[in-house]
């Protein structure tokens, strides 16, 4: 099957041509929020289609008629892809994960997702998110930038993929209370249910079968993969353990960011 994989490059950053990058990325620079907006903030793999689900949930108290019916990129549109309303005291929710874990499921995607370049071995793949070359660019320039940006913007909520793993009620009742519609008694146990992996790789709403095979190619894998913690572990060498760790020590010298790397339970 044909790739649609033509690159452009934006502020020297790499991108998906089928999101109109430059039209799109200038739009997305000057976009003017509304202080009613909420948005999403993630570097690819991290999160985002998951904090997509608990806010619409939040948002609609537990009821999980609207993420049944209307797919995740109706729901919370890409502000880099145009579909946009306009929108100043935005709510932003940054959502974070291990980075090891973002590059092994960022490499899956890059299998399955024919807008993306095909990848090589892991290892040149590894390279490039290391390097930044990779699309949407250098994690550690997303997380820092964004991270930085804490005290700065009026309502920053930061929360990390694992903390969602690990306590999904209490990173629930943080985003509601955030978004300053908390949930109660049987809404919080509605939304707990419906943004689950499980529940989530069930609802074609949201798992991406609703993409066409020439854009995603699901016989390649699952976009809901695995969901864990820690799975950098099965495909990592000790090589390129000893890589990513010199190169994270260096990046993320003045940073204050942790990350739990490993799955507590494991
Ligand atoms: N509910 C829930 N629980 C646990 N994990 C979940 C959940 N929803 C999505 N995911 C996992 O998130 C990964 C996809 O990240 P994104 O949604 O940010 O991808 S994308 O950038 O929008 O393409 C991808 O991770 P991997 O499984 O490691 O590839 C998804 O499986």
């Amino acid at each position: 099957m044909a790739r649609l994989d033509v690159t452009e490059t934006f502020h020297h950053i790499s991108f998906p041509g089928h999101i109109h990058t430059q039209d799109s990325l200038n739009y997305a620079l000057h976009f003017q929020f509304q202080d009613r907006d909420t948005v999403i903030a993630t570097y690819p793999k991290s999160g985002t289609t998951w904090m997509q689900e608990v806010v619409t949930l939040v948002k609609n108290r537990g009821d999980p008629q609207l993420s049944k019916t209307v797919p995740n990129w109706a729901r919370a549109p890409w502000l880099e892809q145009h579909y946009c309303a306009k929108g100043s005291k935005a709510k932003v929710i940054y959502v974070a994960r291990n980075p090891k874990d973002v590059v092994v499921s960022y490499y899956h995607f890059h299998k399955m997702a024919k807008f993306l370049p095909e990848p090589n071995s892991f290892d040149e793949f590894l390279d490039g998110f290391l390097e930044g070359t990779v699309s949407y660019g250098s994690w550690f320039d997303h997380v820092k930038g964004w991270t930085s940006q804490a005290g700065v913007l009026a309502h920053f909520l930061y929360i990390s993929y694992e903390e969602m793993w690990l306590d999904l009620r209490g990173s629930i009742e943080r985003i509601s209370s955030f978004l300053q519609c908390p949930l109660v008694g049987k809404e919080l146990t509605s939304a707990l249910r419906h943004c689950s992996f499980s529940s989530m790789s069930d609802n074609a709403m949201v798992n991406y079968t609703l993409i066409p095979q020439e854009i995603m190619d699901h016989s390649k894998g699952k976009f809901m993969r695995k969901g864990k913690i820690g799975d950098w572990r099965n495909t990592f060498t000790e090589e390129q353990i000893g890589c990513f760790d010199t190169v994270y020590s260096c990046q993320m010298q003045d940073c204050p960011l942790t990350f739990l790397w490993e799955c507590p339970e494991s």
